[in-house]
């Protein structure tokens, strides 16, 4: 069933749409991050979603409720939403415990009650004794635990987080990723999560929905926003990789045989035409081989395990401009080596 349900959802600022007719499900249980550029639409979706702001047109459900539409709102309270913002708006004057507790206060939970579950839910975000310690004592992860754990009191069936790891440093943006997944994992609340980082975004969610000018462009598991996605601006988006001309000429279900610079090889497709398509073609899918398409190195990278190398297709003469191509290779090479280069995986971009 899904529990988050927004149809049409439009919202006007004077005259530019934020977010134009987007229609999306949220399954129960699921964690959907809202992934895409600046000024794409995704704090305003969780905003509308929250209840901060009230649609233009069309309307968001909470299973069969109707939570907002043009004319009628249930506030922001009534939602039973949790949600962790990227500034952790915290209280300064009040120590830990005492955030924490705080929605459940404002409830009238009994006394006996709170310091069990303010307990249990510090114990869930790894800060386990931590009752006592002032705001301004912590670190910025750790504030940002505090959050979690005061949205995570309330017991909330969904929980929004607006890119809440946006302040933090690298190192502390993965350990709380893994604690992300951890809550996911423990209150199988229904999450929804904006980022415009897509490594977060593909670690955490089991869905991602790809936003731009207001749209969402694919809605789909990483694996599959990664391995098939539905444009090449979702494409472009997500992960590196190159885009290719090349030409189908052979069909099979799900499969093509596509002719890249003489060279014909096997790629997946939702089902293209014969004729001239765009290829992706992923780094960690291409590698320098015997055989294959000719090519000569533009420059290489060293890159931890892997050179990240540049390539150029060397094109039969008057056949255009060779096209370039990024490969992970475990070879070293140099610029303006000649090699071949083989690929064990690549998909034909719907449309382009
Ligand atoms: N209160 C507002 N008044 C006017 N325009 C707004 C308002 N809120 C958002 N917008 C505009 O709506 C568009 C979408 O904004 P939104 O904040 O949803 O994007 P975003 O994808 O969350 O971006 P970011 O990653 O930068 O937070 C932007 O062009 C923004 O300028």
């Amino acid at each position: 069933m899904s529990e988050i349900r927004v149809e049409g959802l439009t919202k006007r600022f004077n005259e530019t749409a934020a977010l134009n007719a987007v229609s999306l499900d949220f399954a129960a249980g699921s964690f959907t991050a809202l992934l895409g550029p600046s000024g794409c639409g995704k704090t305003t979706m969780l905003r509308l979603i929250a209840g901060f702001e009230a649609p233009s047109e069309g309307r968001v459900l909470f299973g069969d409720e109707l939570m907002a539409d043009p004319q009628r709102q249930v506030p922001p309270e009534a939602r039973g939403v949790g949600v962790v913002f990227q500034s952790y708006a915290l209280w300064p004057h009040m120590d830990v415990g005492e955030n924490v507790a705080y929605p459940l206060k404002a409830r009238h939970v009994k006394r006996s009650e709170i310091a069990g579950r303010v307990g249990a839910v510090l114990d869930m975000v790894g800060l386990n004794g931590f009752e006592s310690r002032r705001i301004e004592e912590l670190s910025g992860g750790q504030r940002q635990r505090v959050a979690l754990a005061r949205c995570l009191v309330a017991d909330a069936r969904i929980i929004l987080f607006d890119e809440p790891l946006a302040n933090l440093d690298m190192h502390l943006r993965s350990s709380m990723v893994d604690a992300f997944r951890d809550i996911h994992r423990r209150t199988g609340a229904t999450i929804v999560y904006v980022t415009h980082d897509q490594a977060e975004a593909l670690a955490l969610a089991d869905r991602v929905a790809i936003m731009s000018r207001g749209k969402v462009l694919q809605a789909a598991a990483p694996q599959e926003v990664y391995r098939a996605p539905a444009n090449a601006a979702v494409a472009g988006f997500v992960g590196r990789g190159s885009i290719v001309s090349g030409f189908v000429v052979d069909q099979a279900a799900g499969t093509a045989t596509v002719d890249l610079a003489g060279h014909r090889f096997s790629v997946r497709t939702a089902g293209s035409p014969l004729g001239a398509v765009k290829v992706l073609l992923r780094p960690e899918a291409l590698r320098i081989s015997p055989e294959g398409m000719p090519a000569a190195v533009l420059d290489s990278i060293y890159r931890g395990p892997v050179h990240e190398v540049r390539l150029a297709l060397l094109t039969p003469p008057g056949q255009g401009r060779g096209q370039e191509l990024l490969i992970d290779s475990t070879e070293a090479v140099t610029a303006g080596q000649r090699v071949h280069v083989s690929a064990s995986d690549a998909w034909i971009i719907p449309g382009a």
